[in-house]
């Protein structure tokens, strides 16, 4: 049985004009990696939210690990949302709040023992390349940072599953490449993911499983796929609107213009527009959406080499080195350096995930202990409604797997020398940092 399905599942907002969601089929298995696009109002912050259980279907009938939505109450909500960890776009971490207390907080409101929260968080913080970083507050992260950190919060109880709204919205490309990577060596441990982004050079480059959306539909589903977000024109319908506006008013012009006068001109530029074929009035239109959607411009295209000939992120990464064994056919071994450094702890064999568990994910609906049995970090700031209110808005995996139960993970695939432009972005990185 699939991990995640949704069944003939419509969602009519109670002010919504049309359905943001449209009897939609879906179902993700177990370890998948979704993306969700489709243009801008095309439902997939909706779909996200019904998962999420934020939002209730109005019609149909969603599962997720075995649980039927329908019959999930209010109460039961917070207790289900431990099996999903959720990455926003804009990261809502909390201010007053350092990275480690960040992260620690998501422990300590499922009630985590605290030894387990101490083990726990400097691991995933590796994880995510904030080793060094554990005390400072959000304000003094990059963007990508602050990201990192949300997905620490999100992953560090290993949910069965991640749902993520944009994560690189507000990312620039090579930022979102490390972020992508994080996401994918979280895949590779077995956690489903299901990411809903316009970005097409992320999609097109990971050539995972792509569910489009359209006007609340699915209007594909492809295992390797791609995503050309021109083919579902976003603004269409706003330049539709403006053509025939832009036309009104050429033949009011022509018709208050005297006879003889610039009107002519107008009715002749007018009559030319008009009479010109459809496909080369859209040709400027679809170049600029070509160019602006498919990195064209210079904004991605540079950047989103595919993924498996990157990995740049993770500072550290001993890419000449790792060439220069590969070359002499001695194997990689990495330097001290590169476990030691601030920085991610990553080296290039166990690029993925050094100290994530592999293990199946556990079940949903564990009890909660008590919010003051987890006291860990600062005390002071964990009261227990601050908790709740924290459980149930930003949600988080279920109950910490024990520490002992980490067992290495599959090896990441090796990584190739970059190509210029990553190599260059990653060079940037390193001295940003
Ligand atoms: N709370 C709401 N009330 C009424 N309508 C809503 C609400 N939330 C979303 N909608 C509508 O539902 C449709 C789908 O919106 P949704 O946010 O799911 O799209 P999206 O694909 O995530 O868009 P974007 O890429 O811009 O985030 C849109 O037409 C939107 O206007």
């Amino acid at each position: 049985m699939a991990l995640i399905s949704l069944s003939q599942v419509s969602k009519i907002y109670p002010r919504g004009t049309r359905p943001a969601l449209d009897t939609v089929d879906l179902n993700i298995e177990r370890g998948d990696f979704v993306f969700l696009v489709g243009a801008s109002g095309s439902g997939k912050t909706t779909l996200l939210s019904l998962l999420l259980r934020e939002e209730e279907a109005t019609d149909g009938e969603i599962r997720v690990a075995g649980n039927d939505l329908r019959r999930i109450s209010d109460r039961q909500v917070p207790q289900y949302r431990r099996s999903i960890g959720f990455v926003f776009q804009d990261y809502k971490l909390l201010n007053n709040k350092t990275v480690w207390q960040n992260v620690a907080f998501a422990l300590e409101v499922l009630g985590t023992r605290r030894s387990a929260i101490k083990s726990l968080v400097p691991k995933v913080l590796a994880t995510v390349g904030l080793t060094g970083k554990e005390r400072n507050y959000p304000h003094e992260l990059s963007g990508g940072e602050q990201q990192r950190v949300a997905i620490a919060r999100a992953y560090v109880n290993h949910p069965q599953i991640l749902l993520a709204d944009e994560p690189t919205g507000n990312l620039d490309p090579t930022t979102s490449l490390g972020i992508m990577e994080v996401l994918d060596a979280i895949n590779r441990t077995g956690t489903t993911i299901v990411m809903a982004t316009h970005n097409e050079e992320i999609v097109n480059s990971m050539r995972k499983r792509v569910v489009e959306l359209h006007n609340g539909k699915i209007v594909r589903d492809e295992a390797h796929g791609s995503y050309d977000s021109a083919l579902y024109f976003p603004d269409s319908q706003v330049e539709a609107n403006a053509v025939k506006v832009m036309e009104s008013e050429r033949s009011e012009a022509i018709e208050a213009a005297p006879a003889g006068g610039i009107a002519e001109n107008v009715e002749g530029d007018a009559a030319a527009a008009v009479s010109q074929p459809d496909y080369e009035r859209d040709e400027g239109i679809a170049r600029l959406a070509n160019s602006m959607h498919s990195g064209r411009t210079g904004r991605y295209g540079e950047a989103f080499a595919p993924l498996e000939d990157t990995l740049t992120w993770g500072k550290g990464l001993k890419l000449d080195e790792y060439q220069r064994a590969q070359e002499s056919g001695s194997g990689f071994a990495p330097s001290v350096e590169t476990t030691t450094t601030e920085g991610t702890g990553l080296s290039v064999p166990d690029v993925a995930v050094p100290e994530m568990t592999a293990s199946e994910p556990p079940a949903l609906a564990e009890p909660v202990e008590s919010v003051e049995s987890a006291g860990v970090s600062d005390p002071d700031e964990t009261d227990a409604s601050t908790a709740q209110q924290s459980a149930s808005a930003e949600p988080v995996g279920p109950a910490a797997p024990p520490a002992s139960a980490a067992v290495p993970l599959p090896p990441a695939p090796p990584a190739p020398p970059m190509p210029p432009a990553a190599a260059r972005s990653a060079q940037n990185e390193e001295q940003q940092s």
